[in-house]
């Protein structure tokens, strides 16, 4: 049976989610999420500020950044809104300029924002290419760049959570976002090396197919196949992100710099991918 995808839960339910972590592993640290409007970034949000943070969160549409806000400062904790684009470097330098004039501080960076279209790479047009090169891999390098600055220079530790994507065996469809997701997991055991003497430690998520509402970029056919993508036969659920993400930002991931969590049901080892629709030639 095809799962439910009318993708995302509640901002109630996401309140309510059995916790995994003790209340306090947070406390009074500062943590930076973007992408935090919708889907895993907001989901991400609202657990560390359940877990004792202070977070700071960006995107470009304030409203939804706005209406997570004040999910959040329902748990008691405080938050920052900041509506900007992570493809523009000088928007990005502000934005963390801000972050530590607001707060004094910056603790984690949960490089979440991103996404991609479902499209045969052969007939990618170069803007189309541009944006999903831009939006994955440039903007979450300037995002990271300008974080280990201020740790190096404040002289202060500091953790990064790369999200990128299961891209073992490519993707066919979204050849653009495989080629930024690699460059970002390979950037990120690269400067876990470089950042070791600051403080830094660098890791990144990969998640399957996991129910949110930017599931609905792909086309139906590609979805109605998606909760066969691995051996456990579904969606999973963005606690399931949010908890690697957690682990590897505070202290149970205290020795781990460089690593790939792959959070996917064993999708990795198992089965056909097409996000854009099986081609006829594979059909038969
Ligand atoms: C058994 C089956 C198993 C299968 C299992 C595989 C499952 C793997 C699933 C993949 C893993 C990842 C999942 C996710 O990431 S979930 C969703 C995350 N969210 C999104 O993807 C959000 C939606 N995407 C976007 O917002 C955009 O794609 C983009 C990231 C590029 C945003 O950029 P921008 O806002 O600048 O975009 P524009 O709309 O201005 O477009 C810029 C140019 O990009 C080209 N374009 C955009 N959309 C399309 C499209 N749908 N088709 C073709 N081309 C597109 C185009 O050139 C745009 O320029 P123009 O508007 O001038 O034409
Ligand atoms: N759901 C899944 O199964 C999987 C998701 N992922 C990745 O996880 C991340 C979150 O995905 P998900 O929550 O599902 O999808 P969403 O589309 O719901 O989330 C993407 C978020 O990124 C923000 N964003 C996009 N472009 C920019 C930009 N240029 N600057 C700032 N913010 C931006 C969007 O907000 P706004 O448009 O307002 O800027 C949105 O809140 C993405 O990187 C995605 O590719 C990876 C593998 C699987």
């Amino acid at each position: 049976m095809t799962q439910d995808v009318t993708f995302g839960l509640s901002d109630e339910a996401l309140l309510n989610l059995p916790l995994h972590f003790n209340p306090d592993l947070f406390k009074d640290q500062v943590v930076l999420v973007s992408g935090a409007g919708s889907g895993l970034g907001k989901a991400i949000a609202i657990q560390f500020a359940r877990l004792g943070a202070r977070l700071a969160i960006c995107g470009r549409r304030i409203e939804r950044l706005e209406a997570t806000a004040a999910t959040i400062r329902k748990t008691g904790a405080r938050c920052s809104v900041h509506a900007m684009t992570i493809r523009d470097a000088a928007q990005v330098e502000q934005l963390i300029d801000t972050v530590w004039q607001d707060h004094g501080r910056l603790d984690v960076l949960i490089n979440n924002a991103g996404g991609q279209f479902p499209q045969p790479a052969i007939d990618y047009s170069v803007k189309g290419w541009n944006a999903v090169i831009d939006t994955n891999l440039n903007g979450p390098w300037y995002m990271m760049q300008q974080a280990a600055r201020r740790w190096r220079d404040a002289g202060t530790a500091g953790s990064i959570v790369n999200i990128v994507a299961v891209i073992w065996r490519g993707m066919p469809g979204v050849a653009h976002t495989c080629a930024a997701r690699a460059g970002v997991i390979y950037l990120s055991k690269t400067l876990a090396v470089e950042w070791a003497p600051f403080g830094v430690r660098v890791n990144c998520v990969a998640p399957g197919v996991i129910a949110t509402e930017g599931m609905n970029v792909y086309p139906d056919e590609a979805r109605a196949e998606f909760d066969r993508s691995n051996p456990m036969k579904r969606f999973g659920d963005v606690q399931d992100v949010s908890d690697a993400c957690c682990y590897l930002a505070g202290p149970a991931g205290k020795f781990v710099t460089g690593e790939v969590i792959t959070v996917d049901g064993g999708h990795q080892l198992w089965g056909e991918q097409w996000t854009a629709g099986r081609p006829d030639y594979f059909k038969v």
